[in-house]
């Protein structure tokens, strides 16, 4: 059997959130700087094997999911249904909505934010000769059976189960249409179902249609489901963590143009390997009269050049370094000015002339007068990722390793990789 359908995912979004316990529901909290839903319609818009999305939304907030629609412009989404009152019914009313010709339907749960696009190729991949299929990961914890305690205090352990043989179920679940509509009419006809529900689209096709197999595709630790407060937590940090990014071919940067602003090591660096990739590269620094710490300087600097493919802002803000106690006033407000003011500089700055990236290099140092100018960087990295995203610039940082040469060649790998909102620790000396 091959299958060449139609995709649809679907997310799945109609509850409350009543265990994360806010006034609105979860799906709609900010996480790594977007709603939890927004993360998850990006993840299905991009992908390439998803032809369409239906999103079913918890009644009273259908209008505010259009809104977020149609602000990030996710073309594939077709419609906007109210959830019912259990997952299954809001499964159940997604199925009514997907009228008859047949297709893949790939049933997410909104709430897992950190869907890898690699899982829905997988997903998608598997439905060509299988019609059911979900994703799951082995448990790392010890399952047990829980018992009513025989003196009635409490509960006992009942089974160890065999953990070898356990996974944990995770989204998307996916199916042919025709197959998981007919176990759902089932479910839906069987007065006891709703006495003993499934917590899982699985779980109604392995009681109502036992002869279809359900084939398993491996998921990942990072799809999570937020289920509890400290899920947000976790999920945000997940979002954090930085991006492999992959050693490319350099080349790829000949004929490009590049500008690189500042006077650090790691300036000189990037601008030497880059002219040797045959990238053609400004440089503008306080040697040439350019101060990133005051923006008409850079901006004028700009404005002189043509378009420009990436900049690349390496300023050196020497000694930031040791206790905050021990750092005169004027070197604080110097190195705040070269890292941070002069980051915000050269982005406003290079924005009319950027074809393809910005990239902001941090300078080493150590202290609470670096560390915070590093996190403020890294906050206006994700920021303008998001708010640049739109019209294909991609923003990433670099933090300076202890060779400016190996720091210099991850962030030509940055420049011709494809990610965006990065922080990522630049080359380390082997010891
Ligand atoms: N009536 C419902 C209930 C849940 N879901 C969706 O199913 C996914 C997994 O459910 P869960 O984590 O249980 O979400 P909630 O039901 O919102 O959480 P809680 O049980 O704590 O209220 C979520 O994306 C949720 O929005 C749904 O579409 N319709
Ligand atoms: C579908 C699911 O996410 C698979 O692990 C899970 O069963 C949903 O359960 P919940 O009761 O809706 O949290």
């Amino acid at each position: 059997m091959d299958s060449r359908l139609r995709s649809v995912g679907v997310l799945l979004a109609g509850g409350v959130g009543q265990r994360v316990g806010l006034a609105t529901p979860k799906q709609l909290v900010e996480v790594a700087g977007r709603t939890i839903i927004e993360h998850s319609l990006a993840v299905f818009e991009a992908a390439p094997e998803i032809d369409e999305i239906v999103v079913l939304m918890t009644p009273g907030y259908a209008d505010r999911v259009r809104e977020i629609v149609a602000e990030g412009g996710y073309r594939k989404v077709s419609k906007v249904v109210d959830g019912g009152a259990s997952r299954t019914e809001s499964t159940w009313r997604a199925l009514l909505a997907l009228g008859d010709e047949e297709c893949n339907v790939l049933l997410h749960d909104a709430v897992r934010p950190l869907l890898e696009p690699q899982i829905i190729s997988a997903c998608v991949e598997a439905l060509r000769t299988r019609t059911a299929v979900n994703v799951a990961i082995p448990s790392s914890d010890t399952v047990l059976v829980a018992e009513p305690a025989p003196d009635g205090g409490g509960e006992v352990i009942g089974e160890v189960l065999d953990r070898s043989r356990l996974r944990r179920s995770q989204t998307p679940q996916c199916f042919r249409l025709s197959v998981i509509r007919e176990a759902y009419e089932r479910a839906m006809a069987d007065p006891g179902f709703a006495d003993r529900p499934a917590t899982d689209d699985c779980g109604v096709v392995l009681r109502y249609l036992p002869d279809v197999p359900i084939h398993l595709v491996p998921g990942s630790e990072h799809n999570i489901k937020v289920t509890h407060p400290a899920d947000l937590h976790i999920a945000d940090l997940l979002f954090r963590l930085p991006a492999a990014v992959p050693v490319g071919d350099r080349g790829a940067l000949a004929g490009g143009s590049l500008v690189v602003l500042g006077g650090s090591e790691v300036a000189g660096e990037v601008a030497r390997q880059a002219a040797a990739c045959g990238a053609g590269v400004r440089t503008l620094s306080a040697a040439d009269g350019v101060r990133v710490e005051e923006f008409a300087s850079v901006a004028k600097a700009l404005d002189d050049g043509g378009p420009v493919d990436h900049v690349i802002v390496a300023a050196d803000a020497g000694g930031t370094a040791g206790g905050l106690a021990g750092v005169g006033g004027e070197l604080l407000a110097d190195a705040v000015a070269a890292v941070h003011l002069g980051a915000l500089n050269a982005a406003r700055a290079a924005r009319p002339h950027l074809r393809e990236s910005l990239l902001l290099v941090v300078p080493p140092g150590s202290g609470a007068l670096h560390e915070s100018c590093r996190a403020a960087v890294a906050a206006l990295t994700r920021a303008l990722a998001r708010e640049w995203a739109a019209d294909g610039i991609r923003v990433n940082c670099v933090n300076t390793g202890s060779s400016p040469v190996l720091t210099a060649q991850t962030s030509l790998d940055i420049l011709i990789s494809d990610v965006t909102g990065q922080v990522i620790d630049g080359g380390v000396d082997a010891a």
